[in-house]
């Protein structure tokens, strides 16, 4: 792969990665279904509400024995809500009745307690009377058996929750996730929490990039790290095609003594080289053993921008997520950019809509890219922008 332009590049990702958008369903519990995408539409297997019931804690009455008020009735049963065998309202009387509670046969109106006063124990003085169906709410006013509560590719709010669970269902059919697996490469890197030796660093590529999989929409199946040690890689990797559908790793492609992602998966057909963008320039692809393999750069704001510009989009769409988009926004202040490579450059959304630089353009700075909100993107034929020019703006 000589230098491409992150078109180029992305369009060969997107074919390496096409077999990603194929997903099965997945039965999982509502419990867990937050944020997951409906397989298909879920149609209701029953009438809300279930039964008709009330609306107020007030009084059961037939209308026509409360179309003259003041009226006093005698108080024939009380209803709760809750379990209860089906009622008929003895007729002239009222059954006093709690919110949500089965309507009587026999009434067809509810009177708010607050219409009413107690004139003995046993009787109850309507004082002002109800229409027919008010305070009623009737079975299947809301949804009838069989309507679509939730359409196919719908992503499970609690809203959708809410009615599914009212409906009864305990469980939801939902998109299968894309299974990713992260591998970090460097014999720099150990866990963080650890205590460093010199020349160590911790591994931040590895929860980095498995938290922009997750708010993506993938299930991380495994975050691994391996030495600079190519058997070990290959074991890595091994391990890692077992459980996933895609792997990424990030460090070993660049031009170094050490460049164990590349020295392992060039052999093995890998496409490694440049592609015309910055950060994020030198990238490989390899079809290891079925599995396809994104090989980002490892210094940290690569990874994320390498993400960005050739994955995200990708594995949103496979979990049935909408793409994120550039947006235009107004450059606070003038950019300038080598010619030849699209840049990238960290910035920071201004309240009012114009964008600011966030520190340099080096790769590293990975305490400036939590500062950003945004990528400034800067075509490659564009070397200096005025303040006031608009740029499109990627959200990270
Ligand atoms: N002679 C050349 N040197 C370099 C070139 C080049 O074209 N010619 N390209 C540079 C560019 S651009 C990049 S980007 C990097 C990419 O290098 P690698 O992908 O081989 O990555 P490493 O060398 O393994 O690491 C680079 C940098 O990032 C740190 N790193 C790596 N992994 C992690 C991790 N998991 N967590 C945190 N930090 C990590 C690593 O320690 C290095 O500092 O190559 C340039 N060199
Ligand atoms: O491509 Mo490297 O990512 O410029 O630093």
């Amino acid at each position: 792969m000589s230098a491409v332009s992150v078109e180029e590049h992305a369009a060969a990702v997107e074919t390496l990665l096409a077999a990603l958008g194929t997903r099965t369903e997945q039965r999982i519990p509502l419990t867990e279904a937050l944020g997951r995408v409906s397989f298909e539409d879920v149609r209701s297997p029953v009438d809300l509400p279930l039964f008709r019931n009330s609306q107020m804690d007030g009084y059961a009455v037939d209308s026509r024995s409360v179309t003259k008020t003041p009226v006093t009735l005698e108080v024939s049963t009380i209803i709760a809500a809750g379990p209860t065998e089906s009622a008929v309202l003895v007729p002239g009387s009222a059954a006093k009745i709690m919110t949500g509670a089965p309507i009587p046969e026999g009434a067809d109106t509810i009177v708010p307690v607050e219409d009413t006063t107690i004139p003995s124990a046993g009787s109850v003085t309507i004082e002002r009377g109800r229409g027919a169906g008010e305070f009623v709410r009737e079975q299947g006013s809301d949804v009838r058996v069989g309507t679509v509560l939730v359409e196919a590719g719908r992503v499970l709010e609690p809203r959708h929750i809410s009615v599914l669970a009212a409906v009864g269902f305990a469980e939801v059919d939902v998109r299968s996730r894309p299974r990713v697996a992260v591998v970090t490469t460097g014999a720099e890197l150990v866990d963080a929490g650890s205590t460093l030796t010199p020349g160590q660093i911790y591994d931040s590529n590895g929860i980095t990039l498995a938290a922009h999989l997750r708010a993506s929409g993938a299930e991380v199946v495994a975050v691994a790290r391996s030495s600079d040690d190519p058997k070990r890689f290959r074991e890595v990797l091994d391990e890692a095609r077992r459980s996933a559908e895609l792997i990424i790793t990030s460090g070993g492609v660049s031009m170094g003594d050490f460049e164990v992602v590349k020295d392992v998966l060039g052999p093995l057909g890998g496409a490694f080289g440049s592609v015309r963008m910055q950060p994020g320039g030198p990238q490989g692809m390899t079809l290891f053993d079925g599995i396809p393999v994104l090989s980002f750069p490892g210094n940290p704001v690569s990874t994320v921008v390498s993400y960005i510009m050739f994955a995200r989009n990708i594995v949103r769409r496979a979990a049935g997520l909408p793409p994120i988009l550039p947006s235009t926004a107004t450059l606070h202040e003038s950019v300038v950019s080598p010619p030849g490579r699209r840049q990238l450059l960290r910035g920071r959304l201004c309240d009012d809509g114009r964008v600011q630089l966030v520190a340099g353009p080096g790769s590293h700075l990975v305490a400036a890219l939590a500062w950003a909100d945004v990528l400034i993107d800067i075509d490659s034929e564009t070397t200096e922008l005025a303040a006031g020019s608009d740029v499109e703006v990627w959200p990270l």
